[in-house]
C-alpha cells in the first residue's frame, strides 16, 4: 500500500506486506542473532586461549601496565568487569596543536562576554567542531552522525506513514469494512515494530556520539592541558575552577550538541515533509496560511527568549564554585578538623550553593514565562490554525463534492464513501498537524537549547584559547658539559597572562623582561649568576619568603628567568635524569605505594629500568620506612597516602623518590623540615654517596655541613644576594660551635632584660625622694 501518497488503494499488495514482515523479523530476531550468550563467548574463549593470562593481565591492568607501540602510541589495559580490555591511546602530536592554535586565539575572560547565537558563536564552534570533534571527514564520529541522520529520516517518514495509516483504518472503520479495518490493523502493528526501533536507535545513536564527542575533546584538552616541560599548561592556566571546565563542561557541550542534532535536523525534516504532504490537500491558501503560522510563532518566541546562553554560563561557573569547596574540603579535612572550623566551612559552601540556587531559580522564573508562551503558541495557536486549515479542503474543496453528494447532484458516489473519505482526510491531516505542532515545538525548544549550547561553547572556547596562548618557557640552553648555570638571572613573580608587552626576545633568544620599562614588582633576587658543576653542592638561605623557592622554580623552568640577556641553563638528560625536584609540600600520587617511590615514573616504566622490588626496600630502608609494605599490606596497596602517612613519612618519602631516580642534581626545597636531624643527616650523606649534587634550601644551618657553596638571600627587598664558599669540616665545626654559644647567649637576652627592668624599677623608686628634696 503506498502509504505516502494519495489517493490510497484499499487493498495492500502482497510484496510490501510481506517486505514489512520480513524486516519485522529481523529485527525481533537480531539481537537473538547477534546476541552471543555470556557463557557461550567465555567458552569459545577459552578454547581459543584468549583467557589464559587474564588473572596476570587483570593484575598487570590494576598497576597500569601499558605497552609502548611502534607509532608511538601507547596501548592501555583497562580492568573492565574482571576481564581486561585494551584500549589503544594515540597521543595529539604537537604539530596539530601547532596547526589548531591560529583557530584559538585569545578572547576576553567568559565572565565578559555575553553568548549569543552570531558570528561569533559560529566561529567558535566551527573551530571547536572541525579542529577537535570531527578532525577528518571519515571518521567514526562522522559514520554515528550519518546513521543518526538516517534513522531520523526513517523516523519522519515513517511518521507520515503512521499518519496516513491512521486515516484509511478509520476509513475503513466509518465503512464498516471489516476486512479493510483488520488488514489496516494488522499494518499497525507491523509498521510500529520499525517505528519504535528507529526510536531507540536514534536515542542510542545520540548517547553514542555525545559519548565519542566527549572522548575527542576529553583526549585533546588533557593532552594540551597536561603537557610536560616547557609548555606546563597545567601550572601555568589562570582559568578559576579549570576542572568545572574540563569535566562538566565538555560533558554538558557534548551532550548539547549530539542532542541538539536531532533536535534540530529531525523537527526540520517533519516540518518540510509534513507540509509538504499537507499542501497536497491544503492547497496554495492553506500553504500559505502555513507559512503566515509559522512566521507568527518564531517572531513571537524570538521576542519572549531570554539569554539562555548566558545563564548557561554563568550557572556552569557558579556549579564549578560550588564544587570546587566541596573538593577542598574533602582535600584538607584534617586541617579543618584540627581548627573545629566544620562551621565556617559550612558558613562558606553555603554561600556558593546559595549563589548558585538562586541563580538556578532565577532561570527557572524566567522560564515560566517563556514556556507559558511557547506553550500556549505552540500547542494553542498552531491546534487551531490546524483546524482552521483542515477546515479548508472539507468546507471549501470537498464541501461541495459531498453536498453534492448528498443532494444526488453526483450520482454514482455512495454517501458513505464521501463520508469516509473526509474522516480519513481529517484523520490524516489532523494527526499531520499536530506531529507538525509537536515539530514547532520541539523546534522553538531546539532555539533554547541552541542558546544553551553556545553559552557552553563559549566556555570550551574560552578554555581551549586559554590553553593555546599559553607560550612554552624559554628552553634552557644544555651545554655539554652538566652544570646548572645562572647568568645574570632576576628571579620575579611572572606576569599575569595577557599583561606580556613588556617581555623582549633578547639576542639569543632567550625571553627576557625589561625591567628598566617593565611595571611589574620588583624583582625577588636580582641578577642572580652561580655555575654549580658535579660534586659542588649548594644550600640556599634566607629568611621567610625572600624567594629561594622562587629560585628552584627559575632553576627547575616553572617560572622564566628575567632580565634582559639572562640566561639558564640545565644538566641533560642524558644517562640519568639531569634535574629532580622535591617540593617542600609533600605530594602522593593517587595508587599503590610502590608508585609513591616511583613518581613520576609508571609501572611499566620501573620495569623498564630494570630495577627490582629489592631495590625499592633498599631504598626504604635508607630513608628508614622499611616497615610500610609490610604494615599497608604490601606493594600493591592502594590507599589515600595523603592521609595515611604522617608528615615526616611523606617527606622521607620524598627522598625515596631521589633515591630511586638517583638525578645528577637534586632541589632538596626544605623536604626534610620534618624528619629528624640524625635521620635528615643520614639522607643526605647517602645522596651524595649515590653521586647526586644537592641544591637544598633550607633555615637549618645545621644542614651547611653537607654542602660547599652557601647562597644567602638578603631579603630586604634590595634583591641582594651573597654567594660565599662552605668550609672544610673543621672550620663547619668551628661555625657550629660559634653558633651554639650565640644562640646560648641569645637564650641569655630575656634575663638581662629582666635585669634592666629591675634596674629601671629601682632607680624610678628613688627619683621622688630626690624631687622632694629638691622642693623642700
Ligand atoms: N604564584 C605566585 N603569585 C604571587 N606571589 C607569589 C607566587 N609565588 C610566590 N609568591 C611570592 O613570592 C615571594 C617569595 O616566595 P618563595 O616561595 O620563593 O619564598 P621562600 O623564600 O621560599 O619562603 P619560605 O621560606 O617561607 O618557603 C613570597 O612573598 C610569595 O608570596
Amino acid at each position: 500500500m503506498n502509504l505516502f501518497s494519495k489517493p490510497l488503494k484499499p487493498s495492500i499488495p502482497l510484496s510490501r506486506s510481506s517486505a514489512f514482515t520480513l524486516l519485522a523479523a529481523f529485527l525481533v530476531l537480531r539481537s537473538r542473532v547477534f546476541t552471543i550468550p555470556k557463557d557461550a563467548l567465555a567458552r569459545l574463549k577459552k578454547v581459543a586461549g584468549v583467557n589464559q593470562n587474564a588473572a596476570q593481565e587483570l593484575a598487570e591492568a590494576l598497576q597500569q601496565v601499558y605497552t609502548k607501540e611502534a607509532d608511538g602510541s601507547k596501548t592501555l589495559l583497562v580492568p573492565y568487569r574482571n576481564t581486561v580490555s585494551k584500549v589503544n591511546i594515540q597521543p595529539t602530536p604537537t604539530e596539530k596543536f601547532e596547526s589548531d592554535a591560529p583557530y584559538f586565539p585569545e578572547i576576553p575572560p567568559v565572565s565578559q562576554t555575553k553568548p549569543n547565537v552570531d558570528s561569533n558563536f559560529l566561529r567558535q564552534l566551527r573551530a571547536i567542531l572541525f579542529r577537535i570533534a570531527f578532525p577528518k571527514f571519515r571518521s567514526k564520529e562522522t559514520f554515528i552522525v550519518a546513521l543518526h541522520s538516517f534513522f531520523l529520516i526513517l523516523r519522519t517518514v515513517l511518521s507520515v506513514g503512521v499518519a496516513r495509516l491512521d486515516g484509511i483504518i478509520v476509513r475503513d472503520l466509518v465503512r464498516a469494512d471489516g476486512k479493510g479495518f483488520l488488514k489496516g490493523l494488522g499494518l499497525w502493528f507491523l509498521l510500529a515494530i520499525p517505528s519504535t526501533y528507529t526510536n531507540s536507535m536514534i536515542r542510542h545513536l545520540q548517547a553514542k556520539l555525545s559519548l565519542n564527542l566527549r572522548t575527542r575533546l576529553s583526549r585533546y584538552i588533557n593532552d594540551l592541558y597536561l603537557s610536560s616541560a616547557p609548555n606546563l599548561r597545567y601550572y601555568r592556566s589562570d582559568l578559576d575552577g579549570i576542572d568545572q571546565y574540563v569535566t562538566a563542561d565538555v560533558d554538558a557541550w557534548a551532550d548539547a550538541l549530539a542532542g541538539l542534532y536531532g533536535n534540530i535536523l529531525k523537527p526540520s525534516l517533519d516540518i518540510l515533509l509534513f507540509t509538504s504532504q499537507l499542501s497536497r490537500t491544503l492547497g496554495i491558501r492553506g500553504t500559505l496560511l502555513l507559512f503566515g503560522n509559522y512566521y507568527a510563532t518564531v517572531s513571537i518566541l524570538r521576542a519572549v527568549t531570554p539569554a539562555f546562553g548566558r545563564l548557561a554560563a554563568v550557572e556552569a561557573r557558579l556549579e564549578g564554585e560550588y564544587r570546587a569547596g566541596m573538593g577542598r574540603i574533602g582535600r584538607e579535612s584534617e586541617e579543618i578538623a584540627f581548627y573545629d572550623g566544620g562551621a565556617r566551612e559550612k558558613d562558606i559552601l553555603s554561600r556558593a550553593y546559595l549563589r548558585l540556587i538562586k541563580h538556578v531559580n532565577s532561570i527557572y522564573k524566567i522560564r515560566i514565562a517563556y514556556e507559558w508562551t511557547e506553550d500556549y503558541v505552540i500547542k494553542y495557536m498552531w491546534s487551531a490554525a490546524g483546524y482552521g486549515l483542515i477546515a479548508v479542503p472539507l468546507l471549501f474543496t470537498r464541501t461541495k463534492r459531498s453536498l453534492g453528494v448528498q443532494t444526488g447532484a453526483a450520482a454514482g458516489e455512495k454517501p458513505d464513501d464521501a463520508v469516509a473519505g473526509r474522516t480519513e482526510t481529517y484523520i490524516s491531516n489532523r494527526r499531520l498537524l499536530l506531529s507538525l505542532a509537536d515539530a514547532g515545538g520541539r523546534l522553538m525548544y531546539a532555539y533554547k537549547d541552541l542558546l544553551e549550547l553556545a553559552g557552553l561553547t563559549t566556555r570550551l572556547y574560552t578554555l581551549l584559547s586559554n590553553l593555546h596562548n599559553l607560550q612554552p618557557l624559554p628552553p634552557s640552553s644544555t651545554d655539554s658539559e652538566d652544570v646548572v648555570e645562572l647568568d645574570h638571572v632576576h628571579i620575579g613573580i611572572p606576569r599575569p597572562r595577557g599583561n606580556n608587552q613588556d617581555i623582549n626576545i633578547d639576542g639569543d633568544g632567550a625571553l627576557g623582561l625589561d625591567l628598566q620599562s617593565s611595571n611589574e614588582t620588583p624583582a625577588l633576587v636580582k641578577d642572580l649568576s652561580l655555575v654549580l658543576k658535579e660534586g659542588e653542592h649548594l644550600m640556599i638561605t634566607g629568611s621567610n619568603g625572600v624567594g629561594k623557592s622562587s629560585v628552584a622554580r627559575v632553576l627547575s623552568g616553572l617560572w622564566p628567568p628575567q632580565g634582559v640577556n639572562s640566561q639558564v641553563n640545565r644538566p641533560s638528560d642524558k644517562g640519568r635524569k639531569g634535574l629532580f625536584v622535591v617540593p617542600q609540600r609533600a605530594y602522593m600520587v593517587a595508587g599503590s605505594l610502590l608508585d609513591q617511590i616511583i613518581y613520576p615514573h609508571s609501572y611499566a616504566e620501573f620495569l623498564e629500568s630494570g630495577k627490582t622490588l629489592e631495590d625499592l626496600m633498599k631504598i626504604l630502608e635508607m630513608v628508614y620506612l622499611a616497615y610500610l609494605p609490610e604494615r599497608e599490606g604490601g606493594w600493591t596497596t592502594r590507599k589515600e597516602w595523603r592521609d595515611v602517612l604522617s608528615g615526616g613519612e611523606k617527606q622521607r618519602m620524598g627522598m625515596a623518590r631521589v633515591f630511586y631516580h638517583r638525578p645528577k642534581f637534586a632541589i632538596l626545597d626544605e623536604c626534610t623540615s620534618a624528619v629528624s636531624s640524625d635521620v635528615e643527616g643520614r639522607m643526605y650523606e647517602h645522596a651524595k654517596s649515590l653521586g647526586i649534587t644537592l641544591i637544598t634550601i633550607s633555615l637549618r644551618p645545621s644542614l651547611m655541613k653537607y654542602h660547599t657553596n652557601l647562597l644567602t638571600l638578603a631579603g630586604d627587598g634590595s634583591g641582594r644576594w651573597s654567594l660565599s664558599r662552605v668550609g672544610t669540616a673543621e672550620e663547619l665545626m668551628g661555625i657550629d660551635r660559634e653558633v651554639i654559644s650565640l644562640e646560648a647567649k641569645l637564650a641569655e637576652v630575656g634575663n638581662w632584660e629582666r635585669r634592666v627592668k629591675e634596674l629601671d624599677g629601682l632607680l624610678s623608686a628613688q627619683e621622688p625622694a630626690d624631687d622632694d628634696t629638691v622642693i623642700v
